[in-house]
Order: C-alpha cells, then sequence, then structure tokens
C-alpha cells in the first residue's frame, strides 16, 4: 500500500474518551499537530456497529473527517481476556454501563475470571489507530501489549480498566504508571510507532 505522509497542523482527534484524548495529545503533539478533539468540536458520537477493533476505528474517524474536512484520527481499544476467549474486546466500554462505570466493568471481568476457573489471568490490551483524510484515503495501524489481570484494582493514574492491567516484565499497573512509561508500552504506543514508521517518514 502507498502511504500518505501526514502534514503539519490540525488533526481531529474521533474520539468522546478524554483518557485517550490526553494520551494522544501526549503521542501527536510532539510532532507538530494541533490536536483538536470530537469532545471540543462537539462533533456527535457515532454507533460502533462494526464487528472488529479496525472496522470500529474506520467508523469514527470517517465520520469526523467527513464533518470537518480534516484529517481525523480515531481510536478503538478495548482488553482481550484469554480465559474469556477475548472479551470483553470491543465491548469494552459497553461493560461499563451507561453511565460508565469502570467499577463494575473491573469488578465483571473478575467476577468472570472466576467464573471461569480462574486458570488463566493473562489478558492484552488491543488498539486500532484510524486515519481518515477528508478525500477518503484511510489506514489503520493495530498494536498489543501482553499482561496479567489483578485484583483488586491498583492506581488511579490512567483510565478504564488500567487499575487491574500489569504488563509483562512489569509489577505495577498501568493506573499506578507514569504517564510516559505507559507511553513506551501501551497497545496504543505500539501502534501509534507503526502509524509514525509509515506516515512521518
Ligand atoms: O485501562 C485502559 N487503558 C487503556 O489504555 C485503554 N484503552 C482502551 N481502554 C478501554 O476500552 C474501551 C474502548 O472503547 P472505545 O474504543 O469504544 O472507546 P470509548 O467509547 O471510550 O471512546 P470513543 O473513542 O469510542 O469515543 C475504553 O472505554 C477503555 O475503557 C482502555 N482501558
Ligand atoms: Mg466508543
Amino acid at each position: 500500500m502507498t502511504h500518505r505522509t501526514l502534514s503539519p497542523g490540525r488533526l481531529i482527534a474521533a474520539t468522546h474518551n478524554k483518557g485517550k484524548v490526553r494520551e494522544l495529545k501526549d503521542l501527536f503533539e510532539p510532532l507538530g499537530l494541533e490536536v483538536v478533539s470530537a469532545i471540543d468540536l462537539d462533533l456527535p458520537e457515532p454507533e460502533e456497529t462494526e464487528s472488529s477493533f479496525a472496522g470500529n476505528a474506520l467508523l469514527k474517524a470517517r465520520a469526523a473527517a467527513e464533518k470537518t474536512g480534516a484529517p481525523a484520527l480515531s481510536d478503538d481499544s478495548g482488553l482481550s481476556v484469554t480465559l474469556l476467549n477475548g472479551a470483553p474486546g470491543i465491548y469494552s466500554a459497553r461493560w461499563a454501563g451507561d453511565p460508565r462505570d469502570f467499577g463494575v466493568a473491573m469488578a465483571r471481568v473478575e467476577q468472570e475470571l472466576q467464573a471461569a476457573g480462574n486458570s488463566d489471568r493473562s489478558a492484552k490490551f488491543v488498539c486500532a489507530l484510524a486515519m481518515v483524510w477528508p478525500d477518503g484515503h484511510e489506514e489503520v495501524f493495530e498494536g498489543e501489549v501482553h499482561g496479567e489481570l489483578v485484583w483488586p484494582p491498583r492506581g488511579d493514574r490512567g483510565f478504564g480498566y488500567d487499575p487491574i492491567f500489569v504488563a509483562d516484565g512489569e509489577t505495577i499497573t498501568f493506573g499506578e504508571m507514569d504517564p510516559d512509561r505507559k507511553h513506551a508500552m501501551s497497545h496504543r504506543a505500539d501502534a501509534f510507532r507503526k502509524l509514525k514508521a509509515a506516515l512521518l517518514p
């Protein structure tokens, strides 16, 4: 595939998740991009009707690029638990209910792990970053980080399921970790590295 170079300027972060906006700003602003979020612009939140992270990421970025006429970057991500056959996966946000409560979502993960025998506590975070330009050009990059789930939750520095996730080789959860350190190893950072290699040569 021929990649397109991402030029400096305005980039729409096509997400309504404040934790993601913060992390995407940390990753993209040092590249000279001005990150403006779907929250700042009060863009509608598209329904996530696809069955994959990449599909949902594309759908969110397309909606924002069409609405704004600017290049849009989206992130579809989630936690995939081995013993739960990949759940909650693309339903990670939806497990938190409406309004979102990740205390509830984390407790459900733990409860389902116990119900499934608790014989394997491994999990991974997955992230698909989609870039869509207003003329319809699209690119998607996927990243992962593998680890183990702990209980009870620890730390309040990240978001979502971070307080129960310990990456392989680490002893503290993503919730306890310094954000710069999370950015060096997270699923989002992994996808970002691939995006950067392709779009910012
Ligand atoms: O502990 C976490 N650390 C992370 O680094 C992380 N990345 C994603 N997630 C969880 O997975 C859901 C994705 O759902 P999701 O991609 O649909 O996002 P969302 O609905 O929150 O916002 P939007 O981008 O769709 O507007 C999110 O709600 C998060 O809870 C994470 N949890
Ligand atoms: Mg969502």
